[in-house]
């Protein structure tokens, strides 16, 4: 019987098909696989990339064959910024990244310790309510506050402390800022190993390396300042620990029975950063988008959230039913990362119809199928009703809906995530009426990268609202 391969779209020598992603990947690519299909075979230099736009095929792919495809493809920009690809995001599949997943998931990202996070959530949505009040009837960039706000929150379970404060602070932003833009980055010696020579000439290669020996030194920095301080004051009997806290005792105790080393542990460090602040800020940059262009809707959500009357506590995100349909509703429409991370197959693999070999990258197109009109109504409308009504969720079951990926891969930040955007949200619309600055309708205009952000920062007037 002959093995069936996935259509493709006429290549080129030597580039393949690189020049049919465009300046907006996920477009382009939802763009051709309506023309190929839902599993479609593109060629991105030497390497085969199957790109998969259905809820069958992610279907396939994250439970189905979950396990087949839980590997990741080698990146030398990733090997490059996270110490060897040591962190959880980009480690090859194995017992390494099986141990440090569940190190990070136990002491950073378990729905027990998301819980007891709450009092730094409280305090620092409570700064940026204040940080906007400051700020009442100019211009304010939402971009701005949202990732101080992710920053701030991330920072003081992940070090103990926030680290925008001051000169360095401001370099330590940017300096993830720059990883970031470096991971969304297309490394063409990836593709086309013969070409890698282009990089030492375009300067990426240099970029890589600064920014890792920077990021670095703030990770020792980091370290140094613990052990000297746990030296002088004795950690106080019941202070929950901070990550870091909890990975040197690990180090030190190597109570697990596995050898994490200091890159591991640095690596482990710098991931909970990347992963947790622009994909968040993103999101509630895309929510507030949405709200400002949606009168009705804005009003129908302040309506839920200002019935409470005074302050809001995460008791009562519970009830608040058309906010998490207004949150699922942007992340239908805009996922923070709308390609999700590239997985690997570990071996010959079965996809739909599909014969797949051992090692192709798939990319699964999550902005296309929450976008796909064989599954919602009026796909490109925003109307968060259609959730009211209905069981699917963003926890990765629902494989219409995966702005978290799922699977063995899926993300384990999604519970923290949802915490902060529910009552960020919740709270900045319960104190605030939000307009536009001017007439002009908004640009939404998306960046490129591994997540997409809007172009321009959000900028928006607020005023406080009264009973
Ligand atoms: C709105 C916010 C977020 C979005 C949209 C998001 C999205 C994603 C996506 C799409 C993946 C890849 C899933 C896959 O391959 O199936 C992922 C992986 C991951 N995320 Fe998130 N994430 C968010 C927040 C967070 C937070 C807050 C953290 C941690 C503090 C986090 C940590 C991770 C990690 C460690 C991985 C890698 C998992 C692995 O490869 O085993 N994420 N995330």
């Amino acid at each position: 019987q002959q093995r069936l391969s996935p259509p493709s779209p006429t290549k080129l020598p030597i580039i393949g098909n690189l020049h049919q992603l465009g300046s907006v990947p996920h477009r382009s690519l939802r763009k051709l696989s309506k023309k190929y299909g839902p599993v479609m075979l593109l060629q991105f230099g030497s390497k085969p990339v199957i790109v998969a736009s259905s809820v069958d095929a992610a279907r396939d792919i994250m439970k189905t064959n979950d396990l087949v495809w839980s590997g990741r493809p080698k990146s030398s920009m990733t090997d490059g910024l996270f110490y060897g690809s040591k962190d959880v995001a980009f480690s090859p599949y194995g017992e390494y990244w099986r141990q440090i997943r569940s190190i990070t998931v136990l002491h950073l990202l378990s729905n027990k310790r998301v819980q007891s996070y709450r009092r730094v959530r409280e305090e620092e949505i409570s700064n940026m309510i204040d940080n906007i009040r400051q700020k009442c009837d100019s211009v304010i960039d939402l971009r701005d506050v949202f990732s101080c706000l992710t920053n701030n929150i991330i920072s003081r379970v992940n070090i103990g402390r926030t680290y925008n404060e001051g000169e360095c602070g401001i370099a330590v932003k940017s300096l993830i800022e720059e990883l970031l833009i470096l991971i969304g980055t297309f490394n063409i010696g990836d593709y086309i190993p013969w070409l890698k020579w282009l990089n030492k000439i375009n300067g990426l290669d240099s970029r890589v390396k600064k920014v890792a020996k920077d990021l670095d030194a703030f990770i020792e920095s980091l370290i140094e300042e613990r052990v000297n301080r746990n030296k002088k004051v004795e950690c106080s009997a019941g202070e929950a620990k901070d990550f870091l806290g909890v990975l040197l005792e690990i180090q030190d105790g190597n109570e697990t029975g596995f050898p994490l080393q200091r890159d591991s542990l640095k690596a482990l460090v710098l991931d909970a950063f990347v992963a947790a602040t622009e994909s968040t800020y993103s999101a509630l940059e895309w929510i507030m988008t949405e709200l400002l262009r949606h009168p009705r809707v804005m009003k129908k959500l302040e309506e839920e959230v200002r019935e409470l009357g005074q302050g809001i506590t995460e008791d009562d995100l519970r009830n608040m039913q058309y906010l998490k349909a207004v949150i699922k509703e942007s992340l239908r429409l805009h996922p923070p990362a709308p390609l999700l991370i590239p997985r690997e197959s570990m071996e010959d693999v079965k996809l739909l119809d599909y014969h797949i070999p051992a090692k192709t990258q798939v990319i699964i197109n999550a902005w296309a199928i929450g976008r796909d009109p064989l599954l919602w109504d009026d796909p490109e409308e925003y109307r968060p009703e259609r959730f009211l009504n209905s069981d699917i969720d963003v926890k990765g079951l629902n494989f219409e809906l995966i702005p978290f990926g799922a699977g063995r891969r899926g993300c384990p930040g999604t519970a923290f995530a949802i915490v902060v955007i529910e009552l960020a949200l919740a709270r900045i619309v319960h104190k605030f009426d939000f307009a536009l600055p001017n007439e002009e309708e908004l640009d939404m205009t998306e960046c490129n990268g591994l997540t997409v952000c809007r172009k321009s920062p959000l900028l928006a007037v607020a005023t406080p609202w009264s009973i």
